[in-house]
């Protein structure tokens, strides 16, 4: 169940959806530099939901930067599906850490912002952005602003813009960090049903276990600054799944896992 190897076996003969090869970045000039992440390499198959966890500061955000496409300048390639000229991120939606719904336009019509980007006639914007709303839990609460949601309910927004163009692939940074751990449990829930139905491709970046082993098909634990790939662990639990996983036996091995190798890597960060 545990092994290092960086592509999944569902993935033998076909075409990664994402493709991370030796990617790193280093910050600061001169003799000395940082390198917050190096030597990074990752295949993830279509479908697969990816987790990467690793301790604070171990360059978490800067691989999403790398991949997302938010960087002028790093080391290594991005390839997503076997492309890694400037357009292939099209592909790629992410989901950011901090709050960024609009906080003057309605539910529905954050979520119809991208869509109007691209020039969908607006009986269609408001249809697509309405079903994608009832994807994300939030039927009924279309004509809500933001600050009269909760935050979880705030996120699930985001999600549901990100999600309205239907990215083959979801990126997503800590989405669920500023929340309480129930609400993370039950948003877990959502994103599981979510990506049961949509099927994309999904890498989530976090430092929390449980999210990681609930949500994920392999968690990649990082090792601390320079971020490296320090295991590769396969979550054998079935699927469909949903958070009474969280009870069971093996759910509890696989935690106890992760946490072994975090730990060390924790520490070396705490020095
Ligand atoms: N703009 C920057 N300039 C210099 N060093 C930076 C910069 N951004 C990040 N770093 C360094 O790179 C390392 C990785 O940072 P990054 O934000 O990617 O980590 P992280 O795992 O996302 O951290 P956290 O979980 O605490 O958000 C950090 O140790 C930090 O010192």
């Amino acid at each position: 169940m545990m092994h290092a190897q960086a592509v999944s076996p569902a993935m033998a003969g076909s075409v990664p959806a994402l493709s991370l090869k030796n990617v790193g970045k280093s910050y600061g000039t001169g003799a000395e530099p940082i390198w917050a992440v190096r030597d990074f390499s990752l295949d993830v198959a279509n479908g697969e939901f990816i987790s990467i966890i690793g301790p604070s500061g171990c360059g978490k955000s800067t691989l999403f930067n790398i991949i997302g496409g938010f960087f002028n300048r790093y080391d290594g390639d991005v390839v997503v599906h076997g492309k890694s000229d400037p357009g292939a991120r099209r592909t790629i939606g992410s989901v950011f850490q901090e709050e960024s719904t609009f906080a003057w336009r309605t539910a529905i019509e954050n979520v119809m912002f991208p869509l109007e980007a691209l020039g969908i006639p607006k009986p269609e914007r408001i249809e697509r952005a309405r079903d994608t709303l009832a994807l994300v839990g939030l039927e009924g609460f279309e004509n809500h602003y933001p600050a009269a949601m909760s935050g979880g309910m705030r996120q699930r927004v985001s999600i549901a813009r990100t999600l309205v163009v239907r990215p083959q692939i979801l990126l997503m940074d800590e989405p669920f960090a500023a929340l309480d751990e129930q609400t993370r449990i039950l948003l877990g829930d959502k994103v599981l049903q979510i990506q049961q139905q949509l099927k994309q491709t999904t890498v989530l970046i976090t430092h929390n276990l449980t999210e990681a082993v609930l949500l994920s098909d392999r968690v990649v634990i990082m090792t601390y600054r320079p971020g490296r790939i320090k295991r590769i662990v396969d979550i054998d639990l079935p699927h469909p799944r949903t958070s009474d996983i969280i009870t069971t036996d093996r759910f509890g091995q696989l935690v106890g896992t992760i946490w072994a190798d975090l730990r060390d890597e924790s520490n070396r960060g705490m020095k």
